[in-house]
C-alpha cells in the first residue's frame, strides 16, 4: 500500500484580480519523496508552493499536513528556501545562521549543518559578499535550521551557473538521503529529471501530467527522437505519419532508430546534421502544450 501523503493539495484555486493563478490543483507528497512542480514562468508554481507553505490562503480548496489543516506543528515541521530571501546587512554567514536558529525551539546541530552546506570557509563572510552558489547554500542551511521534516525549495538553482547548479543538486540529494521530504519548483527539466521521483507538470495553473519522470516521458513517446534540420526535407514531400514539423526541425518518433535512418537514406535525405535524442520532459511539455518550457 502506498504511504499516506505527508502534505496534500486538495483542489487548490487562487484567484487574483483578473487572473486565476492556480486553477484546481490536487496532488500529494509522500514522506521521503522529492516532488517537483515543473512549469514555465507564470505557470502558478510559486503561488501553489506558498499556499502549501501556509503563506497565502487559497481562494478555494485546502492544504492538509498529515491529513489535517495547517497548524503550529506544521510550522515547526517545515523549512522554506524562498526564491529571494532578504538577508540582513552587516551580518556574517555564521551570524545569519545563529539568528534564524534563535527563532526555533528545536534546531539542527550547527556544526553538522555547516558541514552539510559547505559553509565552513565562508562563516565569517558578510552575506552581501557571497557568490550565487554560496548564497543558495546559506539559504538552504537557513531552511534546514529547525531540522524540518519537509523542505520547500522555490526554484533553488535559478540564476546559478551550470557548475554551481550541479553542486547544489548533489547537496539536495544529500539532504534527501537524510530522510527529508522535499517539494521543489523548477523550470529546468534537467533538474526535475535528476532530483525528483515524481513531477507534476504545471501550465496555466493546472497539472497537465504527473508521474515519475522516466515513466511519464515513456508513456507519451517511443524510445528515440531523430531530428533533422527542417531544410533537409524536400518541401513538396509529405511527412511520414511518425514525424512532426517543428520550427527549425523535423522530428521522427521511433523505437527503431536503425530502420528510420535506413528509410531516410532510401529517400535520399541528407543526414549530415541529423541528431538522435532520448525524449525528455521538455519534449513532453511541448507535445502537451504546444509551447516550450523556457517560454
Ligand atoms: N500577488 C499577485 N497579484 C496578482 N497576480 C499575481 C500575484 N502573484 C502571482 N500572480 C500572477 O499569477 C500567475 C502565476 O504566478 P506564479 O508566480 O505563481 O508563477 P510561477 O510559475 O511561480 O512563475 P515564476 O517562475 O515566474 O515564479 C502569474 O500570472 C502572476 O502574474
Amino acid at each position: 500500500m502506498e504511504a499516506k501523503p505527508l502534505i496534500e493539495a486538495v483542489s487548490l484555486v487562487k484567484q487574483f484580480p483578473g487572473v486565476t493563478a492556480v486553477d484546481g490543483l490536487s496532488f500529494g507528497v509522500r514522506p521521503g519523496q522529492c516532488f517537483g512542480l515543473l512549469g514555465p514562468n507564470g505557470a502558478g508554481k510559486t503561488t501553489t508552493l506558498e499556499m502549501l507553505e501556509g503563506i497565502q490562503s487559497p481562494t478555494t480548496g485546502a492544504v492538509l499536513f498529515r491529513g489535517k489543516p495547517l497548524d503550529q506543528a506544521f510550522r515547526e515541521a517545515i523549512g522554506i528556501q524562498f526564491q529571494a530571501t532578504a538577508l540582513q546587512d552587516f551580518q556574517t554567514v555564521g551570524e545569519a545562521l545563529a539568528m534564524f536558529a534563535s527563532l526555533y525551539r528545536r534546531t539542527a546541530d550547527r556544526d553538522e549543518l555547516i558541514e552539510l552546506c559547505n559553509l565552513a570557509e565562508i562563516l565569517r563572510r558578510d552575506t552581501r559578499k557571497l557568490s550565487g552558489g554560496q548564497r543558495q547554500r546559506l539559504l538552504l542551511a537557513i531552511a534546514l535550521v529547525n531540522d524540518p521534516q519537509l523542505v520547500f525549495l522555490d526554484e533553488p538553482t535559478t540564476g546559478l551557473d551550470p557548475q554551481a547548479r550541479r553542486n547544489f543538486w548533489s547537496l539536495i540529494e544529500t539532504v534527501r538521503a537524510r530522510g527529508k521530504t522535499i517539494l521543489l519548483t523548477t523550470h529546468y527539466m534537467e533538474e526535475a529529471e535528476r532530483l525528483c521521483d515524481e513531477v507534476a507538470i504545471v501550465d496555466r495553473g493546472r497539472i497537465i501530467a504527473q508521474g515519475e519522470p522516466g515513466c511519464l516521458v515513456g508513456s507519451h513517446f517511443p524510445d528515440a527522437i531523430v531530428r533533422l534540420p527542417a531544410a533537409a526535407w524536400p518541401p513538396q514531400r509529405a511527412l511520414p505519419t511518425n514525424a512532426e514539423r517543428r520550427d527549425t526541425a523535423i522530428e521522427f518518433y521511433t523505437d527503431d532508430v536503425a530502420a528510420t535512418l535506413e528509410e531516410l537514406e532510401r529517400l535520399d535525405i541528407p543526414l549530415t546534421a541529423l541528431r538522435v535524442d532520448r525524449p525528455s520532459l521538455e519534449d513532453l511539455f511541448l507535445k502537451l502544450t504546444g509551447h516550450t518550457l523556457r517560454a
